[in-house]
Parts: structure tokens; sequence; C-alpha cells
């Protein structure tokens, strides 16, 4: 699903009202109409019927005024409040002021004392209609009491657009946020609804289409995306085919100690149609993985004595790596400065596309001209927080997505950051933000499914921005399958590899 920037909201709005003629009261009516609703199958499922709207002196305050009325024409006990000052008001705000005083409402000054303190514990739903996208500054003074009010009331909160306090395109918090049970978003998504704590603000997410005209939709530049199992479109596997056509993939990883994360890599891939799946891992583990494994194939590599690969692997890693389409490394390698050699020395000569993760990510600290030397060959780099800042990711400002834009842009690879909403963002400035998943995945070896599931889907043809988006929304809906059948806490990467098959059926096409 495309998600919207706040600037280009603006502009469609813009776009709406200005060039199409739209009335933008219009909009806000539609807006408020369906935070109305949204409001209303609340207070239908509880007992009464009261309801407080707190709203700003802005246009996300309009919305809130508005909802007030229909609800009072709904029938309901409704009390507005305008948290800020009358003279900030904008001109739409203060026309629904107007209606609503009409309808026999009012626009009430906000003033937190114990009676209205009382008042609010009483009431079956609030509204958030501080901000929308237009906060630019940390909450503080009447709107911070507000959201700790909303916070601390055992009552459903309804957000307007966006829980207040959440940055728009960020979902970074300005202070301190509204955490909302529901949120109504108007046309499209943005960003801060499915990011980092924001993400967590917003609750249940509504879009509602107030009446923007589609064309001005589809006329965006898209840049960002959510991606859910909505976006899943798997190739057909013709009658014809055989494994030839569905990749050659290799896997380098392993070390003593470490015999696990190769072989969760060789596993997801294998569960997730590669046609042939080769691991190459430091002799002393070589039997307990070829033990393990049945479809794919393990041989040894020179090992030192600290059991992990020694500089004698990387010739015939080369060699391996001159009959496949795609390769993988990193998992469980080690972190020795013989190990890091070989997988420089790996990426510096091969042309293959490689997808870099855990100690082969490692390998590039202090390295990252070795990254940027690749030129044309592609590479996928899959950090969690911690290697990302490791490798020069800069996570200080708290804005992940533009973190990772702007290393995917600098260093000319696909950087896939890991977490609660793993994002993958590409050279040209292009991200995809996941939406499936869950923290029982919060565990050693989901990562390295990950990375097999990520080396297959490339292995079988797909590109590489096909398959990275998907690689990760099927990585979370086989971890949500686990999650649902056993629970977070017991859930294991290995039951997340046994239910893959079962997640990409729903999705099989066949000829
Ligand atoms: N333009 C349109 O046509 C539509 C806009 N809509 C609503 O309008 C909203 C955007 O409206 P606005 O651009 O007026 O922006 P907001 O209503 O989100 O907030 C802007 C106001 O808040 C003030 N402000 C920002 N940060 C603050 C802070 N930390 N503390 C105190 N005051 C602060 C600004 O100075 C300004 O007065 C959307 O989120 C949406 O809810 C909807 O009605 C749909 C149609
Ligand atoms: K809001």
């Amino acid at each position: 699903m495309l998600i919207a920037t706040a600037a280009q909201m603006r502009e469609i709005d813009r776009a709406a009202i200005q060039d199409r003629g739209i009335c933008s009261t219009l909009l806000m009516e539609n807006a408020a109409k369906a935070v109305a609703e949204a409001c209303i199958s609340l207070v239908n499922r509880r007992r009464g019927g009261r309801a407080a709207v707190f709203c700003g002196p802005g246009n996300n305050g309009g919305d809130g005024v508005a909802a007030a009325r229909f609800l009072m024409e709904a029938g309901l006990e409704v009390r507005a409040f305008l948290v800020g000052k009358r003279e900030k008001m904008t001109p739409d705000c203060r026309e629904m002021e107007s209606r609503l005083r009409k309808a026999g409402g009012a626009l009430e000054d906000f003033a937190p004392d114990a009676a209205f303190a009382s008042w609010c514990l009483e009431c079956d739903v609030m509204v958030d209609a501080l901000f929308g996208i237009g906060l630019n500054t940390p909450l503080w003074g009447d709107p911070y009491t507000a959201v700790q009010m909303m916070n601390t009331c055992p009552v459903p909160v309804v957000a307007v657009d966006i829980a207040s306090g959440v940055e728009a395109d960020t979902g970074r918090i300005l202070g301190v946020a509204v955490e909302a049970d529901e949120t109504v978003t108007f046309t499209c998504p943005k960003a801060g609804h499915v990011l980092g704590q924001g993400g967590l603000c917003c609750g249940r997410l509504t879009v509602a289409d107030i009446g923007i005209p589609a064309g001005l939709i589809r006329g965006l530049d898209e840049t960002l995306r959510a991606v859910g199992p909505g976006d899943i479109h798997l190739p057909r596997r013709a009658r014809d085919s055989y494994k030839g056509d569905y990749g050659k993939v290799y896997i380098l990883g392993g070390s003593v100690g470490y015999s696990g994360a190769p072989v969760f890599v060789a596993r997801a891939a294998v569960r997730t149609g590669a046609g042939l799946v080769s691991l190459g891992v430091p002799a002393p583990l070589w039997p307990i993985a070829a033990a393990k494994l049945d479809e794919a194939m393990a041989h040894p590599l020179p090992s030192g004595k600290e059991g992990m690969l020694s500089l004698e692997a990387t010739e015939e890693t080369l060699r391996r790596l001159d009959t496949c389409d795609v390769c993988l490394i990193g998992p469980g390698l080690g972190r020795g400065n013989g190990v890091a050699s070989v997988v420089r020395h790996i990426l510096r000569s091969t042309h293959l596309p490689v997808v870099l993760d855990a100690d082969g990510i490692n390998a590039l600290e202090g390295h990252i001209d070795v990254l940027d030397a690749r030129g044309g060959s592609f590479t996928v780099l899959t950090p969690h927080d911690g290697e990302f800042v490791r490798i020069g990711g800069d996570l200080s400002g708290g804005d992940r997505l533009a973190a990772a834009r702007s290393f995917a842009a600098e260093h000319g690879c696909a950087l896939v950051l890991k977490g609660h909403r793993t994002i993958a963002a590409f050279p040209d400035g292009t991200a995809y933000i996941n939406t499936t998943g869950n923290p029982g995945m919060a565990k050693g070896g989901s990562g390295d499914v990950l990375g097999g599931i990520i080396i297959s889907l490339l292995g079988q043809g797909l590109t590489a921005r096909e398959a990275i988006p998907m690689a990760v929304c099927l990585h979370g809906m086989a971890g949500d399958l686990c999650a649902r059948e056993l629970g977070e806490y017991g859930m294991t990467p290995s039951d997340m590899i046994e239910r893959l098959p079962l997640v990409m059926k729903t999705f099989e096409r066949r000829s």
C-alpha cells in the first residue's frame, strides 16, 4: 500500500481544493464523518454515549470540531474542547466551530481541573484531534496535559488522522503522544502509522476516502510502500520447468559453536522453492551440517584452529560461486580477522549478487570501501541495529527510514534494516516497510530464516525489488502463523521454516 509523506498529503489537498475546486470544508466534513462513525461503533459496543473531543487550533482540530457535531446529531452527549489559542484557529476550524454552535453545541476552552477530570472518567470515547500532519515541535503545556489525560483515562481513544505527538514522516514521538485504540486517517497512510513508537501509538488503522480524486493519488511520486500479504505475487512455476530454473544458491557460514545459523538459511531456502542449495562450512562443522540437511548440499571448507574459515577457503568458495546465481555470506562465521578477510576477498572478486548477513556485515566494519567498490554487482545487507551502526549507519536521530535510505543511496546497495517493522531501502530512495510479524520472532535464528528466503527468491529470478519486500513479508507471515498456532513464547525459527510452505501455498498460482 502506498504511503504518503506529509508534504505529499498537503500537495494532494491543495490540488483537490485549488485545482479541482473541491470545497475544503466538504473534505473536512467527510473526514469528520469517518471519525464519528468509528466513535459510534465503539460506543455501540459499550454502554452509553458520552464523548470528549480534544481539538487543536489547526485543521486536525477542525476535523474534531466537525466530528463533535456529527456525534451530537447522532444523539451522544458531547463536549468539545479547544486546546490552544483561539486566535490561532484556521479559517476551516472557525467555520466548523460556527456550524457546531448553530447546531446547539459549543467549543469550550480546555480547563483541566478536577471536575473536568471526573467528567472525562465517565466518557465512552475520546477523540484526539489535537494535531495531525502539521505537528512540528514537541508537545508541551496544555496539549501535553490533554495527551496525558487521554492516556491515563480508561476510555478508548480515536485519533483523527494520526495520534497527536507522532511525527507523520518518521513515527518519532515528539515529546509525548496519544496512545490511541484506533486511528482514522484520510486518503493514504503515512509512515508514522507503521514505523517505530508512532506506529504502536496509532492502534487499529482505518484509511477513509474523503473524496480526493483518485487521479491525484495515482499521480504521487511513489517512493514508499507498506508491504502486507496483498503485495505477495509469486511467479507461476512452469509445468515444463526443472531444478535449474529455480536458482543455484550458495551459502557461506558457520564456525565451531555456530552450526545452526547456516543450516537455518539452507532450510529456509529449500522450503521457499530454491532449485539447488549448496552450503560451505568450516570442515569441523561439515558432518553436523550434512547430517542436518537432506536437500541442501553441504561441503567442508578449510578452517583454522579456532574453528572458523581460514584464508585457504577463499579460492574454493570462489570456484564454487562460478556456477551459482546468488550467494549469502555471513551467518555464524564468527568474528576473527582471518574470516573477515575471506569475506572481503570474496566480495572484491565475485560479480554475483551477494546477500551479506551477520558476520558478513561485521567484516565491513572499517572496510566499507569494499562495499562501495562492488560497482554494478548487487549487494543486499540485512543488518539489525547493532550491525548497522557498526558499519556506519546513523540511527542517532531516531529516524530509521531516513537512515536506511541514506545508507542504501550512499553505498549503492539494498539495505534491509531488521526489527519491528523491518525497512527495505534501495539506492534510488524507494523504500518498503513491512507490516507482518510479531515479538515471538525475536529469537536467535530468525534472521537466518529471512536470509534464506531472500536468496531463494533472488535465485528464482525475482528482481531485488520484488524479492526483498516479499521475503520480509513472508517471513513475518510465517512468524504470525506460528504465533497463532504455538504462541509467541514457544515458537522457534525451525517452526517458522516448517510453516513457510503453508504460507507460500496461499499465494501459489498453478498453470
Ligand atoms: N487540508 C485539507 O484539505 C484537509 C486536512 N485535514 C486535516 O488537517 C490536518 C492538517 O492540518 P494543519 O496543516 O492545519 O495541521 P495540524 O492541525 O496538524 O496542526 C497545525 C497547527 O498546530 C500548531 N502546532 C504544530 N506543532 C505544535 C506543537 N508542538 N505545539 C503546539 N502547536 C503546534 C501549528 O502551529 C498549527 O497551528 C490533517 O492532519 C487532517 O486531520 C482533513 O480535514 C482533510 C482535509
Ligand atoms: K490527531
